[in-house]
């Protein structure tokens, strides 16, 4: 007889294969509803303020989709206080790591879940330091598709790896989702971890 899959203990309310990964990594396991909010930031929005806000509306509004406590993030990366999402096409990208190219960047993640407790959050801040990008590794790595879905145009845990000399903070946030501070909120909500465990 097969066994039944675990009941899923947390709305997750996201596209992204990483979050769900993720939190996979940590034994969570999600029903997963993407929701379709308006990411433009507001003017003179911080980058804190701006990846909150994103983190609970996308919370707020997957929880209307569940009966589950519902998780919403959001990652952007700061440089020269500029807010960078994804990038738009091959320029914007390349445009982007000459920005990042042999300096130190912020990324910052925003977590929020509903639940009983309400709303809960938290942001965390990642510095990340590059080695100087060629021209030609900024071509290369564009053909690889794996720029274009990814705040920053890079993924620090794919090919990008070898851009990336040192991180202070969160590698988990950087890729998505802090997971120390997800697990902090989750068990506020009353979500079971490991299974049941604690
Ligand atoms: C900087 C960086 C970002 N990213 C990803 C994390 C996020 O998925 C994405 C930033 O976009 P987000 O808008 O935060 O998330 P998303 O659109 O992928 O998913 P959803 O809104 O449905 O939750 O960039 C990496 O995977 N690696 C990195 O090194």
């Amino acid at each position: 007889m097969s066994e039944r899959p675990p009941a899923a203990v947390l709305c997750l309310a996201s596209a992204s294969p990483r979050r769900r990964e993720l939190l996979a990594s940590i034994d969570v396991t999600v029903e997963v509803r993407p929701v379709d909010i308006d990411e433009t930031p507001r003017h003179e929005e911080s980058p804190g303020d701006y990846v909150l806000r994103l983190a609970r509306e996308k919370a707020t509004a997957g929880g209307r989709l569940s009966i589950l406590p519902t998780l919403g993030s959001d990652t952007a990366v700061v440089c020269d206080g500029r807010i960078l999402g994804k990038p738009a096409g091959r320029d914007e990208a390349a445009d982007m790591l000459r920005l990042l190219s042999g300096r130190a960047h912020e990324v910052l993640t925003a977590v929020a879940v509903t639940g009983p407790e309400g709303l809960l959050d938290a942001c965390v801040t990642t510095r990340v330091f590059m080695r100087d990008i060629s021209a030609a590794e900024m071509a290369a790595y564009w053909a690889t598709g794996e720029p274009a879905d990814k705040a920053g145009g890079y993924a620090i845990q794919g090919l990008a790896a070898i851009f990336v000399e040192r991180i202070e903070g969160s590698h988990s946030a950087v890729v998505g989702l802090p997971l120390f501070e997800t697990a902090q909120l989750l068990v506020r909500q009353g979500v079971p971890l490991w299974n049941g465990a604690f």
